[in-house]
């Protein structure tokens, strides 16, 4: 049976939208390896949801196969027609929201509201992209010479591999796939292994939608090198895009090297989150708890460290520990959940050690500090202060619900140690004064800064960081660059 009732307890209204099955040339099958399969699971109950079947290389290869065939067709349409079906589809994972909403909270654990808020979130890519189909602008050049002309016109690079995790099963993959099929290229789509049936559900509706066989291939599989290998390796792939690791983006950069092929990469945070004796103090104990505690800490621009200044971290400590203390933990469609399971166990054992090193080293548990027992993945929100740089929370990311609080003293103090990390991708600070507001804006290292806010994330926006936290940019209208060539044309003998 592919489907179990654990599953259809949850989102029998929403099996239309289910297939046991990856999404191959606009077709529903099942691929080489039917007679393998892997299980799909429910972290807040460990119940198993679904059998899908293992998808590998050869899988992958029909695929790029079939976006390889689709890929001028669909790049020749007129950007208008692209538009109209990207937005049919966004009109479709709209009336859709709470059958979506429920497969993802089932498979991924994040509470059904915030589960139904990533469904939007998701398909405002889509609509923004459908817009942004229509406006891929080229430009023209004075030229040095009367006799010539000079144009840049943009074209798509072809077939796109996308890789994205577990943490955001819809929104990943849609802005990656919207700017791409918005300007013209065709894609090969490998979900994680935990969730993939908001991806199954999310290509059900593109097949409704009108997107053409081919244009958007989906594989389901627990062998996320090989396919990596495969979209990495096959010369018809012109760019990867991936969503993860900083781990596993290394690894797919290397595997495009021979080929020099484009990459896009959203990789690893460990977001700083400094708060100014001058802060409106309740502002940020909000503003860290919509940054830390959303999806239970497990998204790349949580705050991971906060830093919080001498003046005012004991009343910061003790308002944050109030608030987290009254946090209601549990099975995401339970009404009044804020916090769900984490993912796995694996994501539980890092928590866990994150918090015994920290405490180990010095630091004291306000609220929280352990794992909830029964059978899902639950940590309780957590508050450590006394933290010091030299506990692993200081350095890796926890992906989890725990705050451990830095006190600092200056400006420069402070500056330095939010930077003092390879990773470069969101810092949030909260402060009054408005000099200090861009200075320290300007000198932090980081791709995104929310300045007096906890939450900054926006298909208007350009999403994305520097050093070792990734490549590119995803969202706004800089998102489609990283899916165009420019193509440089020189007319002479005018
Ligand atoms: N930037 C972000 O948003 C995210 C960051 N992370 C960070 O990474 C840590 C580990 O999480 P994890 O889920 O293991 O993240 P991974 O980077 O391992 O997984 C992300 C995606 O990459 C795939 N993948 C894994 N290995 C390879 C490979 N060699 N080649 C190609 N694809 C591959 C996975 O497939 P499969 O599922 O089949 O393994 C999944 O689809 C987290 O604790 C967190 O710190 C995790 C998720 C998102
Ligand atoms: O963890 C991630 O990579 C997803 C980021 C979610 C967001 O867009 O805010």
């Amino acid at each position: 049976m592919a489907f179990t009732t654990a599953l259809t307890r949850h989102v029998a209204f929403s099996s239309p939208l289910l297939r046991d099955a990856g999404y191959i040339n606009g077709v529903w099958t099942p691929g080489d390896a039917a007679a393998k399969t892997f299980d799909v699971l429910n972290p807040a109950t460990g119940e198993l949801l679904a059998s899908l079947p293992d998808m590998g290389a050869a899988e992958t290869r029909a695929a790029i196969d079939a976006a390889y065939a689709a890929q001028p067709a669909w790049a020749a349409r007129p950007a208008k027609e692209r538009s109209q079906i990207l937005r049919k589809w966004f009109d479709l994972i709209v009336a859709n929201a709470d059958a979506l909403a429920a497969i993802l909270t089932a498979e991924m654990g994040k509470p059904f509201p915030e589960a139904r808020g990533e469904i939007l979130y998701a398909a405002a890519y889509i609509e923004w992209y459908a817009e942004e189909a229509k406006r891929i602008y080229g430009e023209t050049i004075p030229a040095p010479s009367q006799d010539k002309r000079m144009i840049v016109i943009k074209q798509p690079v072809g077939v796109v591999g996308t890789i994205t995790p577990w943490n955001f099963p819809a929104a990943m993959i849609a802005r990656k796939i919207a700017p791409a099929l918005a300007v013209g290229c065709t894609v090969v789509s490998k979900p994680a292994e935990q969730t993939p049936l908001t991806a199954i559900a999310l290509a059900v509706l593109a097949e409704q939608a009108g997107i053409p066989a081919g244009v958007f291939n989906l594989i389901v599989g627990l062998d996320g090198p090989a396919i990596g290998r495969e979209l990495c390796g096959n010369d018809k792939v012109r760019k990867i895009s991936f969503t993860g690791s900083t781990e596993v983006g290394r690894i797919l950069m290397r595997q495009c090297a021979d080929q020099i092929k484009k990459v896009s990469l959203e990789l690893g945070g460990n977001a700083p989150f400094i708060v100014f004796d001058d802060a409106d103090l309740d502002a940020a104990v909000e503003g860290a708890i919509a940054s830390k505690y959303r999806n239970a800490g497990q998204t790349c621009v949580c705050a991971n460290r906060l830093y919080i200044q001498s003046g005012v971290y004991d009343a910061f400590a003790a308002k944050l520990a109030a608030k987290v203390a009254d946090m209601s933990v549990g099975d995401g469609f339970r009404p009044g959940v804020e916090i769900g399971p984490l993912i796995d166990e694996q994501g539980l054992a890092k928590v866990e050690d994150h918090v015994g090193d920290a405490v180990a080293k010095g630091a004291k548990i306000l609220t929280g500090g352990k794992r909830i027992d029964g059978a899902g993945t639950f940590f309780a929100p957590t508050v450590l202060t006394g933290v010091t740089r030299d506990m692993t929370v200081a350095r890796e990311e926890t992906f989890g619900p725990v705050a451990p609080l830095f006190r600092f003293e200056t400006a420069e103090d402070v500056i330095t140690q939010a930077n003092d990390t390879e990773f470069g991708l969101a810092a949030y600070f909260y402060a009054g004064d408005l000099k200090k507001v861009w200075r320290v804006a300007e000198a932090l290292e980081y791709g995104m800064v929310g300045i007096n806010t906890g939450l900054m994330s926006s298909e208007m926006a350009p999403f994305g960081g520097i050093k070792q936290s990734g490549l590119g940019r995803e969202g706004s209208r800089h998102g489609a660059d990283d899916y165009l060539e420019m193509k440089y044309l020189c007319i002479g003998g005018l």
